[in-house]
């Protein structure tokens, strides 16, 4: 036998039947029973237990309870534990005392189904005290989904009777039970057992007779406000069934047992008690918390309606619930590599994670929660989602933001990798690492974003593309910088030579020639710039800045140039060597060579004169020839303060100091004349002639002295044409040196040889002369050498 439990769409559960976990032949142990509530009205706290025991605390909505109702000693007990195989006392035959004190459940063997055994209604041993009567018909209403009511025969029909008093507690319970719903109202179901039925009078007339009078009941009854109209119907079904004389017919009776037996466990029956709607709909593992919560309302004299009941102990559960969910839920957590996330790193499957353990609890509050009250299950489940999220949104904010670094670091490596290659076009870089970056960013975070949250990485998006935006205007710059560095030395190289050439050459157009070469040159550069700005994706502004700025540098380098070019040293060189163009050198550029006749002053004056004109030449640059030509100025360049090269003190002090170097080459020139004009006068010559003829003969003469002569001529040319005479020279220093050292040494050893002798001599007259006058002969000796 299966009892099918369905979660309908509107999240109610349905059930059908009860459920047998073992064959009611084979589940042949004593079933244990407990006193729920004792004498004292006592609530027992070992429900759980038993619960678990019986095997129900897992069922969920897979179960039923039953409830029976009657006068003392009306055969309850024995009716219970025929029906449903419990252990419930039976009074003793000989005593007739009330057994059953207080409330007593126990499981029905062979199914899931609590059964609870209600003392007796008779009040006789309570006296006329009404009280438990009345809070234990509350209980079993509120807790039970179907009341077997124990009535016999004969008091059938007695409508004064005790079982109408009994009735009247049941119906008037029920109404304060549901006094809050006007709507959808639970049925609870009344099967009322006619005992010692002897079968003389019809069951359905029976039946009828009673159904009046509960009727009749029912109208009596002071209903409470707004369920004034309310029918017995709307809270209560029938059923009426008769069962034999247990004494007198004890076989019929067990017979009838056991078929009653199968309407509560054979769900196929047509007559099967346990129907659907009368679930109270309280899950197994909530019931001890709300049959406990509803006796304690009873017993405060508090006021009780189900629904409430039901939702406070859903709300109960719920949290229960959820944190044991939760508690598993942190464990998880904790074992999740916070540290990795604290050191900056990120986790590649975070969200998964996440993802899987918010599952796992949700899953495990929904399994239980979700039985119920649906609007409080609801409201707990999404507070339970808040708090899974909001824990773990700390790892999302974590992991963004490590996700971020980790994006910024790519776009920083890639761009500089990309950059350090050969030939490279900068937009498409910075567009291609851009790409891969906000791919890694994005990828991660939204793998992270979970259902069910707001959680959003929009914000950090738009950081991190400004930060990107930061590198790469950066990386721009720098490139710029590189750009313009390699520009500025092409420039350099570019002007350098038109500049040296004109600077040493000055001419009255030296500028304007200088000004040609300048403007080539950034044209040139312009050019390049224009061609390279296009793959930085430079604005018409960008470019115009840069190609001015490019004319700025470029004038520097020129000026730059030109300062080296006519630095103090440079200038003095370049005036030397235009002065001396003119003055040592005539019109033919060939050198001068003064003759006394030469007018040297006026040459000199000419020359000085002509050179000294450059100075002023070279203090400012001309622009004459290139009129309207300018470059911008800006507060860190003043284009005309750039056009003067020298102040007018370096002109008069590079005037003086040439001035003073000039001088040099007129007296140099004066001396010159005076060189030449003391010559060797011709007379002498003749003199020499006259006076050396004769061995100028001698030699002619002798082919000895004439192989010598001739000899000494070809030596004397052949060092000439050879340039030897400087090796010859230096050779016969070394001999000459040589043979001097020589010298020196063996005089240096003569005279030690002497002194050696002298020394010799003088000991010998010592020892002959004796220890007194030794002194003298040594002074006599001391006197010789120094006469030596
Ligand atoms: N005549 C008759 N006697 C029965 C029947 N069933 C049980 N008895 C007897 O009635 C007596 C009381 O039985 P219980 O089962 O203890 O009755 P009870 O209603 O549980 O009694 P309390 O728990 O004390 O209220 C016992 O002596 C039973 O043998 C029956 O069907 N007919």
């Amino acid at each position: 036998m299966t009892t099918t439990e369905q979660t309908t769409a509107n999240g109610s559960i349905s059930t059908e039947g009860s459920i047998s976990t073992t064959n009611w032949d084979q589940d042949t142990k004593l079933i244990p029973r407990l006193q729920l509530v004792d004498e004292d009205q006592k609530f027992t706290q070992v429900l759980p237990d038993y619960m678990n025991q019986w095997g129900l605390g897992e069922a969920g909505f897979k179960y039923n309870v039953v409830a029976v109702f009657g006068s003392q000693s009306t055969g309850k007990s024995t009716l219970l534990n025929g029906l449903f195989g419990t252990s419930f006392d039976v009074m003793d035959e000989t005593q007739r005392s009330q057994t059953t004190k207080g409330i007593w459940i126990s499981r029905g063997r062979g199914m899931h189904v609590l059964v609870m055994d209600v003392e007796g209604t008779d009040g006789r041993e309570r006296g006329e005290d009404q009280d438990f009567e009345r809070k234990s018909a509350l209980f079993s209403m509120a807790t039970s989904e179907v009341i077997i009511l124990n009535l016999w025969e004969h008091q059938v029909g007695l409508y004064q009777g005790a079982n109408m008093g009994l009735l009247k507690t049941v119906f008037e319970v029920n109404l304060q039970l549901f006094q809050h719903t006007q709507t959808s109202k639970e049925k609870t179901l009344l099967l009322i057992v006619i005992r010692d039925h002897v079968g003389s009078t019809p069951l359905e007339n029976l039946a009828k007779t009673l159904q009046n009078d509960l009727e009749k009941i029912w109208a009596g009854l002071s209903k409470p406000e707004g369920l004034e109209n309310c029918k017995i119907h709307d809270y209560f079904d029938f059923m009426y069934t008769g069962l034999p004389h247990k004494i007198l017919l004890p076989e019929k009776f067990n017979e009838e047992v056991a078929n009653l037996r199968q309407r509560f466990n054979d769900p196929q029956n047509a007559n099967f008690v346990f129907r659907p709607e009368y679930h109270k709909r309280i899950p197994a593992d909530g019931y001890h918390i709300y049959a406990s919560g509803i006796w304690d309302k009873i017993l405060t004299n508090k006021d009780l309606d189900l629904p409430t009941q039901q939702e406070l102990l859903a709300q109960y559960r719920c949290d229960e619930i959820a944190q044991a969910a939760f508690d598993i839920f942190a464990t998880h957590l904790q074992a999740f590599k916070q540290p990795i996330l604290e050191k900056g790193q990120t986790l590649a499957d975070l969200g998964a994670q996440m993802q899987t353990i918010r599952k796992e609890a949700m899953d495990s509050f929904d399994k239980n929660a979700s039985r119920y009250h649906q609007g409080v299950y609801q409201k707990k489940r999404q507070d339970m989602l808040t708090k899974l999220n909001t824990q773990l949104n700390v790892y999302f904010v974590g992991q963004l933001k490590n996700l971020h670094k980790k994006a910024i670091t790519l776009f920083d490596t890639t761009l500089k990798q990309e950059l350090k290659k050969a030939s490279y076009n900068f937009s498409e870089v910075v567009a291609t690492s851009l790409n891969q970056a906000t791919d890694v960013f994005l990828t991660g975070a939204k793998e992270m974003v979970l259902d069910d949250t707001d959680w959003s990485y929009t914000h950090e998006l738009a950081i991190l593309e400004e930060e990107f935006d930061q590198v790469s205007t950066k990386a721009r710059a720098d490139e710029f910088k590189k750009m313009s560095k390699a520009l500025t030395k092409q420039v350099e190289n570019e002007l350098s030579e038109p500049v040296t050439i004109a600077l040493n050459d000055p001419q009255p157009n030296t500028w304007h020639k200088i000004i040609e070469a300048y403007k080539t040159t950034v044209e040139n550069g312009q050019a390049t710039l224009s061609k390279k700005a296009k793959s930085f994706n430079s604005t018409e502004e960008e470019l115009e800045e840069s190609l001015l700025g490019l004319k700025r540098e470029a004038w520097l380098v020129l000026r730059k140039k030109v300062d080296e070019e006519l630095a103090d040293t440079m200038l003095l060189l370049k005036l030397r060597s235009q002065f001396e163009e003119k003055f040592r050198y005539d019109d033919h550029g060939l050198p001068r060579v003064w003759k006394p006749e030469d007018d040297i002053d006026t040459y000199f004056k000419h020359a000085r004169d002509d050179t000294l004109k450059l100075i002023p030449l070279f203090a400012k640059i001309d622009l004459k020839e290139d009129e309207g030509f300018e470059i911008e100025s800006n507060e860190d360049f003043d284009f005309k303060q750039s056009l003067t090269i020298l102040s007018e003190a370096k002109q008069i002090d590079i005037t003086n100091r040439f001035k003073r170097e000039s001088d040099a080459f007129y007296l140099e020139a004066k001396r010159s004349v005076v060189a030449t004009t003391a010559k060797i006068p011709m007379w002498l010559g003749g003199v020499i002639l006259a006076l050396g003829w004769n061995e100028f003969m001698a030699v002619i003469r002798s082919p000895i002295y004439l192989i010598l002569f001739i000899l000494l001529i070809a030596g004397g040319y052949v060092v000439y044409v050879l340039n030897l005479w400087g090796p010859i020279e230096r050779v016969l220093t070394v001999v000459a040196g040589e043979v001097t050292r020589i010298a020196k040494e063996r005089v240096i050893e003569g005279v030690d040889m002497i002194r050696d002798q002298q020394q010799q001599q003088r000991q010998q007259m010592v020892s002959k002369v004796g220890s007194s006058s030794r002194d003298e002969v040594e002074m006599d000796s001391l006197r010789k050498d120094k006469d030596e």
